[in-house]
């Protein structure tokens, strides 16, 4: 099955509201459509007669030695998309080497997810997700959670100063998880009412300061998710930043901002190479992470093509996405002559006419 199949399956196993919830983008999904239809405006220009029989697709990442290229995005509620939910997706991202970004709206616990990484894979890498929370004890109570489960990096989600508003759910009036279901790690944190999970909490309060009380809590690398202008990648990095991760949250928190690729070169000159630059949004192909890798980035976030195999066919599903996608990147980077992911520069990406 392709990757277009796998939706389509998808499709068809879920409830329209949960296929709405994983599908949809804030507004009127401009910035969803663009993220997608801007890989279509870059080209690659291979290099000829340099190949290799072998090549080294593996990246290190912070936590993450020897990764694959193809990172799964943290995205919410996997047992709404299959009954093995994060667990699953776990196994299948430990067999495939790929780093598992779980987080604060997950649907199983941290622990319990590093455990199911952990039974396929000897040293598998799980980083945590979380927004930065306006309290410190509830943010170093996650924290200690996601240690203590084995996480390997934290990632700081700082594009959702406030919530997006995504125009499917508040038409199918989707506002809380069905009975059953839970964010399992917002369970017993300061201020949570007792036997229930505290509300994922965004405040625009939140500020530079708080990424550092964040950096001192912990001894893990922490990676800022949701940069898109160049400056502030360029303060992720003054404040320690182990990792920048360009993304606009798959077009679900600001509709008029730009497609996430196309703000990443302006990122990557930012960065330096100092740190690693990471680029989710719209990543849909082995072509795309190629123009992705060429246009600065040491590795790809994929969000919906994961819950998609995951709704489809469980672990093998989730599984299927990440081989494909990274046997499609292997297979460009041979066409292109490359035999590893830096030999993807940015002279090798043209842009198309616009009218072609
Ligand atoms: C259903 C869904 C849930 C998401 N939940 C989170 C989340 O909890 N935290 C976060 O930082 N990003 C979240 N994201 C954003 C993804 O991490 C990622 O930025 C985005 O999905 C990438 O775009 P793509 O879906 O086109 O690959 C979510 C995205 C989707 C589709
Ligand atoms: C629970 C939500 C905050 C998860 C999210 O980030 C999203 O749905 O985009």
């Amino acid at each position: 099955m392709t990757l277009r199949e796998l939706h389509d399956a998808a499709r068809a196993a879920l409830d329209p509201v949960t296929y709405d919830y994983v599908a949809g983008g804030a507004g009127e999904e401009r910035v969803l459509a663009a993220n997608e239809r801007a890989f279509d405006r870059y080209a690659l220009l291979p290099r000829v007669l340099c190949g290799s029989e072998t090549r080294d697709t593996a990246v290190d990442l912070p936590g993450a030695p020897g990764a694959s290229p193809v990172v799964v995005a943290p995205t919410a509620f996997h047992r709404l998309a299959h009954r093995h939910g994060e667990r699953a997706t776990a196994r299948a991202a430990a067999a495939e080497g790929a780093v598992l970004v779980t987080g604060t709206a997950a649907t199983t616990a941290v622990a319990g997810v590093v455990a199911a990484a952990r039974g396929t894979a000897a040293d598998p890498a799980v980083w945590f997700q979380l927004y930065p929370h306006p309290r410190r004890d509830v943010t170093e109570a996650l924290v200690r959670r996601a240690e203590d489960a084995g996480c390997t990096a934290l990632v700081l989600t700082v594009d959702s100063p406030v919530f997006g508003r995504h125009t499917r759910d508040l038409r199918n009036g989707f506002t809380d998880l069905p009975p059953g279901y839970a964010a399992e790690n917002m369970r017993g944190l300061p201020g949570a009412p007792p036997g229930r999970p505290a509300a994922i909490t965004m405040s625009p309060a939140v500020s530079w300061r708080d990424i550092d009380r964040t950096r001192r809590m912990t001894a893990l690398p922490v990676l800022v998710k949701g940069v898109l202008h160049p400056r502030d990648a360029l303060l992720a990095v003054e404040h320690g930043a182990a990792g920048v991760i360009v993304s606009n949250h798959g077009g679900r928190q600001c509709d008029t901002v730009p497609a996430a690729v196309d703000c990443l070169p302006a990122v990557a000159r930012a960065v330096a190479g100092r740190v690693p630059v990471l680029l989710d949004g719209g990543v849909r192909r082995g072509g795309d992470i190629a123009v992705a890798l060429a246009l600065g980035a040491s590795a790809v976030g994929v969000g919906r093509p994961v819950v998609w195999g995951l709704a489809a066919e469980g672990e093998a599903g989730v599984r299927r996405v990440l081989a494909a996608l990274r046997d499609e990147y292997d297979h460009t980077l041979a066409l292109c002559g490359g035999r590893r992911n830096t030999d993807l520069t940015g002279d090798m990406v043209v842009r198309r006419e616009e009218t072609w």
